[in-house]
């Protein structure tokens, strides 16, 4: 069994090289942007030759939601012909792709959870890029799988929970939206369900939701942090009224896992606790 992750040096990337070797995976390669560059047909062909992979896990991407406002293109080429591209040499070397997508695909307007059925309506250029990226992957793969996962977060590179701590290490009051409702996503948690796809000699191939389970706000989920890190911090709830971003975000995109737990067997740790692992990590 021979993995190749691009995207590797991104925070999923980070995630699954942590738990890798809990698996029977004889061969798991990490591609960076520059060696896997998903822009790069050319690139990408001599990095499948050389590596041969039975799986493609496909991390890269353009995640920065607010600048993708601006850059759109950029966004477009990354998400959607990056997935395309990915999705075709894949094809060609006859790998079984696992792309990861996002609950950023959703309105947000239905406040209930959401399943692989509900109709995606992306409202900010990142979203609109991510979905057009799943249509890129199922219209050239047949032996795909496609995971959307919800506010990504760990102990490795850019997210809201080392954001939170970086800016209460000099503020002693924050304010953040309560409003908008969704799951935080161990990376950890759902680097560990994508090894489990993979090893499962399953081909149940399709579109999945992967979150930790339960459903909370960004103020719910900011409060956790402070609390079991023991931080003391004045936080304000607000509304998203009160704090002007760029793009607009989903109000409600907690997801239905029942798909992905009935298909693989998966328990799925409540967030909480594995917000307490990666904060001890
Ligand atoms: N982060 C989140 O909250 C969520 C993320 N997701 C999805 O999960 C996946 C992983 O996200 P995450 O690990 O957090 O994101 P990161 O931004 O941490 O990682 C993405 C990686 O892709 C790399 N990359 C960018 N452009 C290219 C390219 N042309 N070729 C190859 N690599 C490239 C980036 O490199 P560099 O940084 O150098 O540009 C980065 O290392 C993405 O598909 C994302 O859309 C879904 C839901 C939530
Ligand atoms: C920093 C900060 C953010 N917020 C709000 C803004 C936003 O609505 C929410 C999260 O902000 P962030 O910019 O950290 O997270 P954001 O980049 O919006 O997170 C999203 O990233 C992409 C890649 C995804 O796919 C999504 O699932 C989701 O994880 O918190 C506050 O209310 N107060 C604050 O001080």
């Amino acid at each position: 069994m021979r993995v190749l992750v691009l995207g590797g040096n991104g925070q999923l990337g980070q995630c699954l090289a942590k738990v890798s070797a809990e698996y029977t995976i004889s061969h798991v390669f990490f591609a960076d942007e520059i060696i896997g560059n998903i822009l790069d047909q050319n690139i990408l062909n001599t990095l499948f030759t050389n590596e041969e992979p039975d799986f493609v896990i496909n991390c890269a991407a353009y995640t920065a939601v607010d600048k993708a406002e601006d850059e759109i293109e950029l966004a477009k080429a990354i998400n959607e012909t990056g997935a395309k591209n990915v999705a075709e040499v894949c094809k060609a070397f006859g790998a079984t792709l696992i792309h990861i997508s996002t609950d950023f695909v959703f309105e947000g307007n239905i406040p209930a959870l959401l399943d692989e059925e509900n109709i995606a309506c992306p409202i900010s250029v990142y979203g609109s890029t991510k979905l057009e990226g799943e249509h890129r992957v199922a219209e050239v793969l047949d032996n795909y799988y496609i995971l959307r996962t919800s506010w990504l977060y760990s102990e490795f590179a850019g997210n809201f929970m080392k954001t939170m701590l970086r800016l209460a290490n000099d503020r002693t009051e924050l304010s953040v939206i309560v409003d908008q409702i969704g799951t935080p996503t161990y990376g950890v948690d759902l680097a560990r369900a994508i090894f489990v796809i993979i090893t499962s000699n399953k081909t149940e191939y399709g579109l999945y939701h992967y979150s930790n389970e339960g459903a909370i706000s960004w103020f719910d989920f900011a409060s956790a942090i402070f609390e079991i890190s023991n931080i003391s911090i004045k936080l304000n709830p607000i509304k998203t009224s009160e704090y002007i971003t760029k793009a607009k975000r989903p109000a409600f995109s907690a997801m239905d896992k029942s798909k992905i737990k009935t298909k693989f067997n998966l328990e799925i740790p409540y967030w909480r606790e594995s917000l307490k692992i990666s904060l001890k990590s």
